[in-house]
């Protein structure tokens, strides 16, 4: 039988991603992770992801990329991580949630993050580093006379 997918999204916005604070159950509350939620039998991850995070952030996105790997969390029940865009809405602790926090990549290790998320969420530290020093660069090519 093939695992069951729990996708969390990746949110970026100006060099930070959205880490989100779980507020149940008992023994994940106060730990952080990447929002979203496990897909429906018959629905896609990047589709349960556009779901998820319009239920618990009030936010309308687009799957952009999945980060390669996955992370089993139980028996039947696999992490996915995709990269996400932000189209509309303000991201709020709607639902699961009683924190949000854009952390910039030196951030990242600030907050108690589930085990799962772990790698992935070290990608995107990586890939925010990556492009924030990019942008530094073109912007100091500019710069130069
Ligand atoms: N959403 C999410 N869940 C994660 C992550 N890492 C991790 O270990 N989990 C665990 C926590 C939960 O046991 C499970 C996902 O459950 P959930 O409660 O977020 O999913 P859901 O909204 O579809 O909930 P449900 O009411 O259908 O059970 O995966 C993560 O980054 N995002």
């Amino acid at each position: 039988m093939t695992d069951r997918v729990v996708v969390g999204g990746a949110l970026c916005r100006a060099g930070r991603l959205l880490a989100a604070r779980r507020s149940a159950p008992p023994e994940l509350a106060g730990r952080w992770e990447l929002p979203g939620g496990k897909a429906e039998p018959g629905e896609s991850a990047p589709d349960a992801l556009v779901r998820e995070l319009r239920e618990e952030l009030g936010v309308h996105t687009e799957p952009v990329e999945r980060i390669p790997g996955e992370w089993p969390l139980r028996p039947g029940l696999v992490l996915h991580v995709w990269t996400a865009r932000l189209l509309a809405g303000e991201p709020e602790p709607l639902e699961d949630h009683d924190e949000l926090r854009w952390l910039a990549p030196d951030e990242l290790a600030s907050v108690d993050w589930l085990d799962q998320d772990r790698p992935a969420v070290a990608e995107i530290g990586r890939r925010l580093r990556a492009a924030h020093a990019a942008e530094e660069g073109a912007g100091g090519t500019r710069a130069a006379p």
